[in-house]
């Protein structure tokens, strides 16, 4: 079996067009959907993913703006600007771009930001709503990841899903969405003792590790769907996934790439998180 690669940027390309039709008309009625990328300090890697975020923007016609802090920025500073922004009517989605430095907590960060406003679905009561199947703002990447399947129109009912990886902001809501879904979910991560023995049964696999390699066909079932949600810069400046895509794609129905699989779609459900938030649908 060769897999069907399923890209990630040629889908974001389609949705965006959609969404650029729909701001269209939003903007007609005077509402400009507007994007707060708060951005802290001067890593690279996050000051590229920000701006790709921007330009994303303002393709589909959302208004956007980054605030960029220093490195040395309070706790306290960094709050007073959440602050504003939630007070603020013409912002409708606050974004705070990870990780932040060691002297500020994260969580404290994600819960002053108001629930409405918040487009990376990070905040406890969104988290809350998407554990209890009610509406509401879900996390970018798991949502992107969503979409890629129904994309493809592969069913999720009944099937086993496992992810390997349990971070908040994939592991965990990718697992959930798919449990919501009515998939059978296997949680897999750094103590699970019989990986391959687990990965083995996965109908759909995804993998959340941030390490390249780490599966290849050797741990995929003939016929399963990989998604590969690594982001894994090489020393020679090339981008690859978790997942060894080569040996992958021998076992595998469906895949995602690394570059243009899973990234710009998570891209992709900011865009669509910001437009639900301008729209006032998340109460
Ligand atoms: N508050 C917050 N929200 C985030 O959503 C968030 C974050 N912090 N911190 C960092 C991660 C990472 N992330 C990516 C988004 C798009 C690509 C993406 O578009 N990647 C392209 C390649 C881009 C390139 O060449 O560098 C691709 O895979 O084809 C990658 C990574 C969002 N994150």
């Amino acid at each position: 079996m060769v897999a069907e690669v399923i890209n990630g940027k040629e889908l974001s390309t389609k949705l965006k067009e959609e969404m650029k039709q729909e701001v269209d008309l939003l903007r007609k009625q005077n509402l400009v959907p507007h994007l707060t990328v708060v951005l802290v300090g001067n890593n690279p890697a996050s000051r590229s993913y920000v701006n790709g975020k921007k330009r994303a923007s303002e393709e589909v016609g959302i208004s956007s703006e980054i605030i960029e802090l220093p490195e040395t920025v309070s706790e306290e500073e960094l709050l007073d600007v959440i602050d504003k922004l939630n007070n603020e009517d013409a912002v409708h989605g606050i974004l705070v771009q990870l990780p932040l430095p060691k002297q500020i907590t994260v969580a404290h960060i994600i819960e002053a930001i108001d629930p409405r406003k918040d487009v990376d679905g990070f905040h406890p009561i969104n988290i809350g709503k998407m554990m209890t199947g009610q509406d509401t703002l879900l996390p970018c990447t798991p949502y992107g990841i969503l979409t890629m399947l129904h994309s493809k129109n592969i069913s999720i009912e009944g099937k086993h899903a496992v992810v390997i990886g349990r971070s908040n902001i994939v592991g965990k809501p990718v697992g959930q969405l798919l449990l919501n879904e009515n998939a059978t979910v296997t949680y897999c991560h750094s103590r699970t003792k019989n990986l391959k023995e687990l990965t083995k049964q996965a109908d759909i696999l995804v993998v959340a590790v941030g390490r390249p390699n780490v599966i290849n066909e050797e741990y995929i079932k003939s016929g399963a769907v990989v998604i590969d949600v690594g982001i894994n810069r090489l020393e020679d400046g090339t981008l690859t996934g978790d997942v060894d895509f080569q040996s992958a794609m021998k076992k595998a129905s469906y895949i995602t790439p690394v570059p243009r699989g899973v990234g710009p779609m998570t891209i992709t459900s900011l865009l669509h998180n910001t437009i639900k938030a301008a729209k006032g649908l998340i109460k």
